[in-house]
């Protein structure tokens, strides 16, 4: 059989971080060449391929204002679009949707209504857009959300996305820095549970997390903080730690996570990707707060082997695999 070839787009730091010379060396005993992207030279000359894995958010955030990050996305483009056989780990429209909280919420909201049944949830949120304080102080009012709030920026990917802010009453509401999303803050005992997907496999692993707040409005100052602070294996934050009192809650049932990441996977039509939930301490519901493009998968030893079975069955099936689900059935949400 001809060598299969699978080109990786990666930046350097995620070319480094996931160790793709050691999965080259593993994809290379089962007769499949993984090839390193270069963008800056043409993708033609340095195909063909059968499939890619790609991590392209921080050009596709880049490429908004940067003409280089631009000629870089239309190599990738130009080459996608003249070799409709080859597969995309994952497909352009599918990720780039996740790289804006406006639109990754109302996948959440609308995953919260599918598994109803399940008691899964993701926390009130609203999109906010203008600096008009008392419309957004109306706003909150409106959609009944309760403080504190997490202020979180539109954009949810890149170096620039991970700050963040706790604001513990109306006057705080302008320490927002715009356009973002506010969600309320749910108590969960300072445990975040990450849900790594590849394909049909997928694992959980637990990290640190913010600790519990009082709920309701204080008059306590607006707390900022980068969320890779708080919720990365090594984080050691005084906003993780919890009082020694606090109970700690049995992990989410894996019957509910299995659900979750079917219904996940298939409104996404993605394959790489994570889900952040936590646990309400006062209701127990699982509540979703994230959806990541491509993770890093750190605490997952079973990634390279899972992400090779993946490769193996696209490349197997490819052709036949059926389209995702539109994305154009999401509901509305005003934005502000
Ligand atoms: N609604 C919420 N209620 C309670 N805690 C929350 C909520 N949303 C976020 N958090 C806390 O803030 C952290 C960062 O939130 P979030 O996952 O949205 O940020 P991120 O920068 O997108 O993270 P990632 O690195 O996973 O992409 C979470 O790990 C959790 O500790
Ligand atoms: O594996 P977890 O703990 O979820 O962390 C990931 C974050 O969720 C992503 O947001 C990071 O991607 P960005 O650097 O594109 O934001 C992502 O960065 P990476 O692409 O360099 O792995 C990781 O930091
Ligand atoms: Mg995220």
């Amino acid at each position: 059989m001809a060598k299969r070839r699978v080109g990786f787009c990666l930046s350097d730091k995620k070319r480094k971080r996931m160790n793709l010379t050691a999965f080259a060396d593993l994809c290379g005993h089962r007769g499949i060449e993984v090839v390193e992207i270069d963008l800056c030279r043409p993708m033609a000359s340095q195909g063909p391929f059968d499939v890619i894995v790609h991590k392209l958010s921080d050009v596709i955030v880049e490429a908004e204002h940067d003409s280089q990050s631009q000629h870089l996305l239309a190599n990738f483009q130009e080459y996608v679009s003249t070799h409709p056989d080859t597969v995309l780990l994952d497909p352009l429209p599918a990720m780039t949707q996740l790289l804006d909280r406006f639109a990754s919420y109302r996948i959440m909201n609308k995953l919260q209504n599918s598994l109803r049944d399940r008691c899964v949830c993701s926390p009130p949120y609203l999109e906010i857009n203008t600096s008009d304080q008392s419309a957004i102080r109306e706003a909150v009012e409106r959609k009944q959300l309760t403080y504190p709030l997490i202020c979180k920026t539109r954009v949810a990917h890149g170096s620039r996305s991970h700050e963040m802010s706790l604001i513990f009453s109306p006057a705080g509401l302008s320490d927002a820095r715009l356009p973002c999303v506010l969600q309320s803050f749910v108590n969960h005992g300072a445990v975040l549970h990450k849900v790594f997907v590849v394909g049909e496999a997928h694992f959980t692993v637990e990290r640190p997390s913010l600790k519990n707040f009082p709920l309701g409005p204080c008059d306590r100052k607006t707390i900022f903080f980068n969320s890779h602070e708080v919720s990365k294996p090594e984080s050691c934050s005084h906003l993780t730690a919890l009082d020694e009192k606090t109970p700690r809650l049995p992990p989410p049932s894996e019957d509910v996570m299995v659900a979750l990441v079917r219904e996940l996977r298939a409104e996404l039509g993605m394959a790489l990707f994570g889900v952040d939930v936590i646990v309400n301490i006062d209701t127990r519901t699982l509540t979703i707060i994230d959806i990541n493009i491509f993770p890093g998968y750190e605490g997952v030893p079973q990634f390279f082997s899972s992400l090779l079975s993946h490769i193996e069955s696209v490349l197997e099936h490819r052709g036949t695999v059926p389209p995702p689900r539109s994305p154009a059935a999401l509901p509305h949400q005003a934005v502000l």
